[in-house]
């Protein structure tokens, strides 16, 4: 068995830097038992896997983005494990939208425990060449969009209580670096709000908390580089591989459920350590 790989010896799961396990060998059954999550940009890469992996520990799971043929296979996914799941439409560069998103999926399941701000859109762009309209649409939808949902379903939360909400950084986030202005800067400030975020409601008992992914392979990453992501680019990935959603799903839940009851305004990268140095030898 190769080194980059899970290796079960007995009843003990070794883990290194290999494949990242299904959450269900990792968590109990019924973690989210009573729960309701609920993820924007639920129907597609990581979104949706994150959105299954709920529903496998128990969650009510409501996916919600512009697109319901990116929702309803998910929802058919989650009722044919034996899953409760809803979908609705929502435009979350639009408060009214995210408003009515969150009433109704609070009318459906009577409540949202957890929030994950997943919905995101980027494309790689020379900083001379970004229209104010491209600006907008990527900082709009992961800036505004984050904003909007947690101050909508904040507000339910504040009422109810409390709550966890993970929000989607990225690891462009921590400096600057070329074709990711609109990216970049709004991604840092979605680290920025939930740590405001986690500061100001942990009297709400409010957990808030920014994951960052690194680079990993979803039909969004592929679109927003150009249609392929470089080889050349694992040269900097010490994990020697891109990520998988599979990857990101575990520190999700981890920083979702009571395990993380005393971890808020945190910024935890999934990115096979793409933000170590490499060395200048
Ligand atoms: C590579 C490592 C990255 C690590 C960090 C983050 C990663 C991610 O976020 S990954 C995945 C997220 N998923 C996606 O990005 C999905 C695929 N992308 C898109 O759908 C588009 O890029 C989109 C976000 C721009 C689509 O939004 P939409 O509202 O449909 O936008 P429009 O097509 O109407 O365009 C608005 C505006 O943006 C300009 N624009 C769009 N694409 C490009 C491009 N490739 N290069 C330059 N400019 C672009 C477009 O021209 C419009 O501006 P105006 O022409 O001035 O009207
Ligand atoms: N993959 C990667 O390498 C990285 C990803 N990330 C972040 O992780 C998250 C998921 O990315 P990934 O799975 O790769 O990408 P996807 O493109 O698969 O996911 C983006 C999701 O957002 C939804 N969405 C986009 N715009 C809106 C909007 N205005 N309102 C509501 N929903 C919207 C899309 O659904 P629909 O089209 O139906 O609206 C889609 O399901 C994003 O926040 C991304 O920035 C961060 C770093 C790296």
């Amino acid at each position: 068995m190769g080194s980059n790989s899970v290796r079960r010896e007995g009843d003990s799961l070794m883990v290194g830097l290999g494949e990242t396990p299904p959450s269900t060998d990792l968590f109990a059954e019924d973690l989210f038992a009573d729960r309701v999550v609920l993820v924007t940009g639920g129907g597609t890469g990581i979104g949706k896997a994150v959105a299954l992996a709920f529903a496998d520990h128990g969650a009510d799971v409501a996916v919600v983005s512009r697109n319901m043929d990116h929702l309803t296979p998910v929802v058919e996914e989650i009722e044919s494990r034996g899953g409760r799941a809803y979908a609705t439409t929502v435009d979350v560069r639009e408060y009214e939208s995210v408003d009515t998103m969150t009433e109704t999926v609070v009318e459906e399941f009577g409540g949202i425990d957890v929030l994950v701000n997943n919905a995101g859109a980027n494309f790689l762009t020379p900083t001379e060449l970004l229209t104010p309209n491209g600006w907008r649409a990527v900082v709009g939808t992961i800036l505004d969009g984050t904003a909007y949902c947690t101050l909508s379903v904040g507000e339910h939360m504040i009422e109810n209580d409390g709550g966890a909400i993970v929000s989607m950084g990225a690891t462009n986030s921590v400096q600057g670096a070329p074709y990711h202005a609109h990216s970049g800067a709004g991604k840092a400030g979605v680290h920025n709000l939930m740590q405001t975020v986690a500061s100001e409601w942990a009297v709400h008992d409010i957990r808030a908390n920014t994951i960052a992914p690194g680079i990993i392979e979803t039909e969004g990453v592929t679109e927003a580089a150009g249609g392929e992501l470089p080889e050349e680019i694992l040269q900097d990935i010490p994990a020697e591989r891109f990520g998988t959603p599979a990857d990101c799903v575990p520190t999700v839940l981890f920083l979702t459920s009571p395990a993380a009851a005393y971890v808020t305004g945190g910024y935890f990268a999934v990115d096979g350590g793409q933000l170590l140095a490499s060395s200048p030898f």
